[in-house]
């Protein structure tokens, strides 16, 4: 089947915010996840791009608001609440959270922790769930006997393998990687990241990188939505958003990463993004952006088609930015 597995559109996220103004952290976002797709979101801190996937997933607390639609497969499930959506959490969607590597139990061994997430069908013996597990280690490149290790037994790099593992456990088309490797050294970054790609390949895994470093992202996505403000603001084929940017913000972003080989100077990018507790006017970047004109502060731009699968929402988009 070649149709999407997910499909997410108009997705609004709300915060119950201080002093009862509500922090609209996601506005507005749209995107499709096929078979096999390597997608990223990309943008700094606080854009929204784990809160889009926790809202996607039905993960965000008591606190927060959630309008627009997630099928998955054609079937309608935010809008059906929990009961909806929680027959494909783990399941078809999975996700390797911020942080996971930390996060582990330290009490109890990795194949114990990797056991309790199995699907169950039926009565599965002790011994049966941590062969599963010594299975799914070796899924990530992992020797079967570091089911009987504890994490602080385990590198950051291996922990974060069994945080793969886990979110294998049952079985996804569709596995978001939250910033995956924050926090491991760079030869273990590139690791996990040839990790993913092959888990892509063997398993014919959607992945959904969530990610600040766009430079990061090409060495595993071949699509990414780049997120300002709660909002996409461009989207397209990896490459052309390094080569031709068509949003300023995107721009910035890359002159502001690190790319090996690069012969340029690092930039950064001035200034912050806006406060999402009170209503935006005109486009949300303008702030920041040194292209702005006047009609910039007047409506916020639509995301428009500005090359083949590529998109851009930008006034300016009309000119080479
Ligand atoms: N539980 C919450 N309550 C209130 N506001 C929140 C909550 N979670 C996130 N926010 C706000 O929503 C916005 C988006 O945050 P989000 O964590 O999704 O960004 P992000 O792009 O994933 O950044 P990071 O990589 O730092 O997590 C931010 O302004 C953040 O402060």
């Amino acid at each position: 089947m070649n149709g999407p597995v997910l499909e997410v559109r108009d997705l609004n996220v709300w915060f119950d915010g201080p002093g009862g103004r509500d922090v609209h952290a996601v506005r507005g976002v749209s995107f499709d996840v096929r078979p096999g797709d390597r997608l990223a979101l990309v943008g700094e801190s606080g854009c929204g791009k784990t809160t889009t996937v926790l809202g996607v997933l039905g993960l965000l607390g008591a606190t927060a608001s959630v309008s627009g639609s997630v099928r998955v497969d054609g079937q309608e499930v935010l809008t059906g609440g929990d009961a909806a959506m929680a027959p494909y959490r783990w399941g078809d969607l999975s996700i390797v959270f911020q942080g996971a590597l930390n996060a582990l139990n330290p009490v109890r061994t990795v194949g114990s922790q990797i056991a309790e997430v199995l699907p169950r069908d039926g009565r599965v013996s002790r011994r049966a769930a941590l062969r599963r597990a010594g299975e799914l280690l070796e899924r990530v490149g992992m020797a079967a006997r570091n089911v009987a290790f504890y994490p602080h037994e385990l590198s950051g790099g291996m922990r974060q393998r069994a945080c793969i593992a886990m979110a294998l456990a049952g079985e996804p088309r569709v596995l978001f990687a939250d910033e995956p490797t924050t926090a491991l050294d760079v030869v273990v970054q590139a690791q996990i990241l040839e990790l993913l790609d092959r888990l892509a390949d063997e398993l014919g895994l959607a992945i959904v990188l969530i990610s600040h470093d766009l430079g990061l992202v090409g060495q595993l996505c071949d699509r990414a939505m780049v997120m300002y403000a709660g909002r996409a603001v461009e989207e397209g084929p990896t490459e052309g958003l390094y080569t031709a940017p068509r949003h300023p913000y995107t721009r910035l972003l890359y002159e502001a990463t690190p790319v090996l080989g690069a012969d340029r100077p690092l930039r950064s990018i001035g200034g912050s993004p806006p406060a999402l507790d009170v209503p935006l006017a005109g486009c949300a970047f303008r702030g920041r952006c040194p292209d702005a004109e006047d009609r910039c502060s007047l409506a916020e731009p639509a995301l428009t088609p500005v090359a083949p699968a590529h998109r851009a929402a930008c006034h300016l988009t009309g000119r080479t930015p």
